[in-house]
């Protein structure tokens, strides 16, 4: 261990402290690490994956500060992101340095113009649209394309809202929508991402730590869904820019994809990097989460509803005074329904992504009076940081009026660290906030959901599957009622 690294266990040969952390709990690493902390009376804990030093932040004052931490604002350099581009660290959530400053800028101003992270009329009409899609599906209007999704009047989550969410992201991106006929297909997509999703995230993973694993048991190492799960989606991807490339007309661009293919052609000749590969994974790096985080977290919500009736009644009574029965809700009604964002916040509290994504320490550093040598993997544990006593009021339990003022407003400052902070705050966040607040509200407004009989209702601390994020038990046949 170096000189002034922060507390944890002895380091063991070949996996390091991953050895105590599966001993510990061999299901949900945020919860071994969690309990190492307080073994240990400190927040920060000093860790081994196999030779990478990780230093592991367990309150949420601590995960915030090193969020913010101008040093810790890098990615691992390892097998997970390479793996995923032939050797190569492109896209955005893998790279970092000057090359990701310049990818994730430009991504962002010009998939702004396409309604990206602000109010947008013809994006929230168009989202709009796929709200009334699943509405429609769940109230049993069913087409020939619905059968994967829905039969014998029970519905399977997340996979109803695969490809409506895919739908929100490719207008931005491609200016393209998958079609009901194409849906079945799309979901196998968003099936392979979702593996992709469960196998992933190094803090937890021992082929991060061993990537030989991969050769000695690729099934059991999570190699073969993982890069099954990548391969799938890029095939896809592939497909779009594939047609954009052939139809292209510099006077008419119909998304982001036309705006990068642009570039491309502005700087050819030069040594940039804008190049296809970086915008493949640029757009997998922006479907992916829409095909499977939005999925996940709607379906956590319904196993609250399920779990809550209450609450779902209290947040449908409140849409009902605000919205009526007649239209869906949009967007300008998002200030006059707290209770409804307040379901929203809790779910995503409770739920979202257990270690955000891993950062690594671009040099060496001090943070909270430890040494923290550069490379050095940084987690924070978001799990943990959500659970904090000293911060949140029984927090194990679903309490979305946490989220609430006396008056019943919503509480100005939001301190749960669902999407990030800094620098690499997940660049989809206003993009998901309104998407999920818009098809949850439908459903809180039009539908109640249960269990077959005998079947119980998922607890997500029990059941939840782990990975990048925290995605819901697996084959989930819900049935489903309407409100009248
Ligand atoms: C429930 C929904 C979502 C949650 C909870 C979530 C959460 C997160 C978190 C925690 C990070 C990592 C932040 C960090 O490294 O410190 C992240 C990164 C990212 N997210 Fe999201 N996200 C969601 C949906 C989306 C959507 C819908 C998109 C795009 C359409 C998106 C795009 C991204 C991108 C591109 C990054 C990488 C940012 C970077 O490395 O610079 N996310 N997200």
């Amino acid at each position: 261990r170096p000189p002034d690294f922060p507390p944890g266990p002895l380091r063991l040969p070949v996996w390091g402290n991953l050895w105590q952390l599966l001993l510990r709990n061999n299901k949900y690493p945020m919860k071994a690490m969690a309990a190492l902390s307080k073994d240990y009376g400190n927040p920060l804990l000093g860790l081994f994956l196999g030779d990478f030093p990780m230093v592991v932040a367990n309150d949420l004052e601590t995960v915030r500060d090193m969020f913010s931490h101008p040093a810790f604002q890098g990615r691992p350099d390892g097998f997970t992101g390479r793996v995923r581009a032939f050797g190569r660290l492109h896209g955005i959530f893998f790279t970092d340095g000057p090359y990701w400053e310049v990818q994730r800028r430009f991504s962002l101003r010009h998939m702004r113009d396409y309604g990206f992270g602000r109010r947008f009329e013809k994006l929230e009409a168009l989202v709009l649209e796929e709200v009334q899609g699943v509405t429609q599906l769940l109230r049993a209007n069913l087409t020939p394309h619905d059968a994967d999704v829905a039969r014998g009047g029970r519905v399977l989550f997340p996979d109803v809202f695969a490809a409506a969410s895919m739908n929100m992201a490719l207008a931005v991106l491609t200016g393209t929508r998958v079609t009901p006929d194409q849906y079945p297909a799309a979901r196998v997509v968003a099936r392979h991402v979702l593996e992709f999703q469960r196998a992933g995230n190094a803090g937890g993973r021992a082929i991060d730590a061993t990537p030989w694993l991969r050769f000695v048991a690729p099934g059991l190492s999570g190699y073969t869904a993982y890069k099954g799960g990548n391969d799938g989606l890029m095939h896809f991807i592939q497909a779009h820019v594939q047609d954009h490339k052939d139809s292209f007309d510099s006077e008419i661009i119909r998304g982001f994809c036309d705006k990068y293919l642009l570039e491309m052609q502005k700087r050819a000749g030069e040594d940039s990097s804008f190049t296809e590969m970086q915008m493949v994974l640029t757009l997998m790096d922006y479907i992916f989460p829409a095909a499977t985080a939005i999925p996940s977290a709607l379906t956590f919500a319904v196993i609250f509803m399920m779990r809550h009736p209450e609450m779902a009644e209290r947040a449908h009574q409140e849409i009902k005074d605000v919205v009526g029965l007649d239209r869906l809700p949009d967007l300008n009604d998002r200030v006059d329904l707290p209770y409804t964002e307040a379901f929203l916040r809790e779910t995503l509290r409770l739920t979202g992504t257990p270690f955000a994504v891993t950062h690594r320490a671009t040099e060496d550093s001090y943070f909270r009076g430890y040494y923290v040598p550069k490379n050095t993997l940084i987690v924070p544990n978001a799990w943990a940081a959500h659970r904090d006593p000293n911060v949140f009021e029984k927090p194990f339990e679903f309490m979305p009026e946490r989220f609430l003022q006396q008056n019943g407003q919503l509480k100005k400052k939001d301190v749960t660290v669902s999407f990030g902070l800094g620098k690499r705050l997940c660049a989809g966040e206003t993009f998901a906030r309104q998407n999920l607040f818009l098809f949850l509200a439908a459903l809180l407004q039009g539908f109640r959901f249960a269990m077959p009989e005998g079947v119980p209702v998922p607890e997500p601390e029990e059941d939840a599957m782990f990975g990048f994020i925290m995605t819901p038990t697996d084959e989930m046949w819900i049935e489903v009622s309407e409100r009248r």
